[in-house]
């Protein structure tokens, strides 16, 4: 059976009901790909209230445990609540601002797939580390880190998100072979470090200034299995990304 493709849009902190409100009333899905909306978690209840047919929510970022001492967290039961199903986890902004482990994120994947929600699981290589060649090291290592935390069939509600960090918002997309060639790489590191089934089923998404207009020559490679789309998200060229397969 072939991977169903996975377009998320990821909007950051941006937002405003005004906005939310015309983004939600123009985004009509025609496709059958799984579209899922990453939006600020205050927003959650607001968007899922004005949620077009066949659109998803995720929450951008919990924490690993339920409840707690823990001012400002939320945690997946909380999202699970107001009726989110997903989470976006381990984002490079994550990583890179607010100093995410991949212990952290590899311990916060375990607890929201735990706790019933999909996970959107984020990885990939910095600029200096793609120039020294560790392309490959990177994203392995990231990945390793929630292989240990989670169980093989967990990976059922896993989508991973190739995103180089150099790709991310500045107009800098890899190329299509670039992407491919991570993504197909992954798969195998999968196929032996997990099992064969894991590396076939799991939808493997690119993330790095996707756009209406490079958003089908990518979606053409054989291992790239959606986008994780931060920018173009919160445009109407979202529409032209989500029907990019074809
Ligand atoms: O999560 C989305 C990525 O950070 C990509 O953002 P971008 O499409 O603005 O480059």
């Amino acid at each position: 059976m072939g991977r169903k493709f996975v377009v998320g849009g990821n909007w950051k902190m941006n937002g405003d009901k005004k906005q939310i409100l015309e983004i939600l009333q123009n985004l009509k899905i025609s496709t059958d790909t799984e579209v899922i909306l990453g939006v600020p978690a205050l927003y959650i209840e607001y968007v899922i209230s004005n949620l077009p047919p066949n659109v998803q929510v995720a929450a951008q970022n919990c924490y690993k445990v339920p409840n707690g001492a823990f001012t400002g967290e939320i945690s997946p039961a909380m999202i699970k609540d107001v009726g989110a199903k997903w989470v976006i986890l381990g984002h490079s902004e994550r990583r890179n601002i607010f100093n995410e482990t991949d212990v952290l994120v590899a311990e916060k994947v375990a607890h929201a797939l735990e706790s019933g929600l999909k996970v959107i699981a984020c990885i990939g290589e910095k600029l200096e580390e793609r120039e020294a060649g560790k392309t490959e090291e990177v994203v392995f290592r990231q990945t390793k880190a929630i292989v240990e935390k989670i169980k093989p069939k967990d990976w059922s509600n896993v989508v991973l998100a190739y995103e180089p960090v150099w790709a991310i918002g500045t107009g800098k997309t890899a190329t299509p072979a670039q992407a491919q060639e991570v993504h197909q790489a992954l798969r195998k590191w999968l196929k032996e470090t997990v099992s064969p089934e894991v590396a076939e089923s799991t939808r493997i998404q690119y993330g790095g200034s996707v756009t209406g207009a490079n958003a089908k020559e990518l979606a053409a490679q054989p291992d790239i299995d959606g986008f994780l789309v931060g920018g173009a998200s919160l445009k109407p060229e979202f529409a032209i990304i989500i029907n990019a397969k074809q």
